[in-house]
């Protein structure tokens, strides 16, 4: 939690001008004062933050409490698994409420940050859904969080447009447009920018808060023909959790005014326990659910999370860890059954391959492996999917549209009751294949060059032609740390060397070196690479796995105005 030490102080001013927020009683906001944030921090909407603040901050302190209990219980041996106790949930026959009609098809959904230029670009990329990302994509620094906000304010009236100067063009909304989707940030995360009684607000209460607050209204009139607005909500690990959000949801209905059941979410299933309770998942947000969706990435960071104190169960070569994997696909069809049993979509997940565009043949080949990817999705019944860019929409919408026949979903048609037959051990299957060096040096050059850009406000960025965000960076770090407390021995070119700890370091040095020589030296000298390098190392070599990459690396980016202490 942030120091206390530095409670109490007055809200920041503008020194041109000395304006300040105007907060509510119990409220500090020490992120810095600029009149366009104002126009978010109002008053009224910093009480409705606080009001979700106070009611459900035990609630999650609770469920934050029991994820270390379940931590523990895997820690010293124990698996994930059904709960005895909530089986007539999963075999009760109840449905979700019905899927409103303006997220009917879904077939593709684009995501990324709340930056200006990519939400006008992702709105009218010709994708159904845009997923506006608070979340993985982003780095939640002041600056990024409250242009988000304010982004997403203009977006949401219809009369967002960007200038983008260097090549004189406007960017403006088309008269067709993609449904908007918000993805707030999880449970674990802070936001020490703002205080509620002395402690820093819950992250995800916060982007939710703000942004319904300010945009439910034109939402439901400009986008949701009724409904909305619809978010997307990350890195649950089981249904206590998705009750917290169904209260959250229908205390912010009560605020409005506004019908129970008009707020929607799809949930990602994106830690492998939480796999375990969809059905329990769904049945907390029955009123309030479009579904679920296969957060595939996180799931794998999850899966590495999990097993943490299970040497028998280690990954292999981050690039070998696909939907092929039995343990990956079994999640997928599982996620299928639940979600058309209970009459909502089944979303898959991202491909991470994004256009190549100074190699034709290279473009193709990596347009082919998102065209089989999606593929196989539709084939098993997902009925919609994600894209990380524009330029992937229309082999992506080709390949749904040419296997969903007339339908806008595959709610109904695709039923998928084999999946019932799937067990736990189905679900947690040792992943197979090789651990080499080529993946011990890739991981930590993705690594540390994520968490620089991270460093820098940049959460989503293309490397080595793949898009990488937080989860895919976590993917990395928790494997290099794995393969280091467990002493792995290394297949291919360096058959039988160990990864140790004095191994890893001169992977990091060399690999920083090689960093060097592919981005320049001035990029390299200017960037925070060095930086980086010693927040990844840390986390690779600690002897406890830290629960996120981003927990510790958000204590560099936190700024209080005026500069004070700003340590979490
Ligand atoms: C694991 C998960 O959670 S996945 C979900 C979270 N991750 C994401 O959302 C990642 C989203 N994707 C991205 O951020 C980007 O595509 C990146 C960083 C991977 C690559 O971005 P860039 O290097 O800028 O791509 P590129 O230069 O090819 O962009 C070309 C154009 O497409 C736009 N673009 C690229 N990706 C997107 C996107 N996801 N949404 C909207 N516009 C986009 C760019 O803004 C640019 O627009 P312009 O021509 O008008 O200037
Ligand atoms: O959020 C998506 C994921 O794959 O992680
Ligand atoms: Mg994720």
């Amino acid at each position: 939690m942030v120091g206390m030490e530095s409670y109490g102080y007055n809200a920041p001013m503008s020194k041109k001008t000395g304006a300040a927020y105007d907060v509510p009683e119990g409220v500090d906001i020490r992120g810095r004062y600029d009149a366009e944030f104002a126009r978010i921090l109002t008053k009224d909407a910093l009480q409705f933050v606080a009001g979700l603040q106070r009611e459900f901050r035990n609630h999650i302190k609770y469920a934050m409490e029991c994820r270390k209990e379940a931590k523990e219980r895997y820690n010293s041996g124990g698996l994930p698994g059904f709960d005895p106790a909530t089986k007539y949930v999963r075999e009760g026959e109840w449905m979700c409420a019905p899927v409103p009609s303006a997220v009917a098809d879904r077939r593709v959904e684009i995501t990324g940050p709340v930056e200006r230029k990519m939400i006008i670009n992702a709105l009218n990329s010709g994708a159904k859904v845009f997923m506006a990302d608070f979340e993985d994509a982003l780095s939640p620094s002041w600056e990024n969080l409250m242009r988000g906000q304010v982004n997403l304010k203009d977006a949401v009236d219809g009369t967002i447009s960007f200038h983008d100067q260097a090549r004189n063009r406007v960017y403006k909304l088309n008269d067709q447009t993609a449904k908007l989707f918000v993805r707030p940030r999880g449970w674990h995360l802070p936001e020490a920018h703002i205080f509620i009684d002395g402690e820093p607000a819950t992250g995800c209460l916060v982007d939710f808060g703000l942004y319904f607050y300010h945009n439910y209204a034109a939402f439901r009139r400009n986008q949701g023909e009724g409904y909305g607005p619809f978010f997307y909500l990350p890195k649950m690990e089981n249904s206590r959790e998705a009750k917290i959000w169904n209260n959250v949801f229908e205390r912010a209905e009560k605020m409005a005014g506004i019908e129970k059941g008009s707020i929607r979410a799809t949930v990602l299933i994106e830690t492998l326990p939480a796999v375990f309770e969809m059905d329990e998942i769904l049945y907390e947000l029955r009123d309030h659910s479009v579904g679920l969706n296969c957060g595939r990435w996180d799931y794998i960071f999850s899966y590495v999370k999990t097993f943490q104190s299970h040497p028998d169960r280690l990954l292999p070569d981050r690039v070998l860890v696909g939907m092929n994997q039995h343990f990956m696909r079994s999640y997928s069809d599982l996620l299928i059954r639940t979600c058309h049993r209970r009459g909502v979509h089944a979303m898959g997940g991202m491909a991470a391959q994004i256009p190549i565009r100074d190699d034709p043949k290279a473009n193709e080949a990596a347009l082919e492996l998102v065209r089989k990817d999606k593929l196989r999705e539709v084939m098993a019944g997902h009925d919609g999917t994600w894209a990380a860019h524009p330029g992937l929409i229309p082999a992506i919408m080709e390949v749904f549209t040419n296997n969903m026949g007339n339908s806008p979903n595959l709610i109904k048609t695709v039923k998928r009751e084999d999946a019932a037959n799937l067990t736990e051990e189905d679900l947690i299957q040792r992943p197979r294949g090789v651990r080499t060096m080529e993946g011990l040096r890739l991981n930590t050059r993705v690594g540390i060059q994520y968490v620089a850009a991270w460093l820098t406000g940049t959460g989503s960025v293309p490397l080595y032609n793949l898009m990488e965000d937080a989860a895919t960076a976590e993917i990395s770090r928790v494997q290099n740390w794995q393969w280091i407390k467990y002493g792995v021995e290394l297949d291919g070119d360096a058959m039988g060397v160990k990864v140790t700890r004095c191994l890893f370091g001169r992977v990091v040095e060399e690999e920083m070196a090689r960093i060097e020589r592919e981005v320049g030296r001035e990029k390299f000298k200017k960037g925070m690479y060095a930086e980086a390098s010693k927040i990844f190392t840390r986390q690779c070599l600690a002897p406890v796995l830290d629960d996120f990459l981003t927990l510790d690396a958000y204590n560099r980016i936190v700024i209080h105005h005026p500069k004070t202490s700003s340590k979490l």
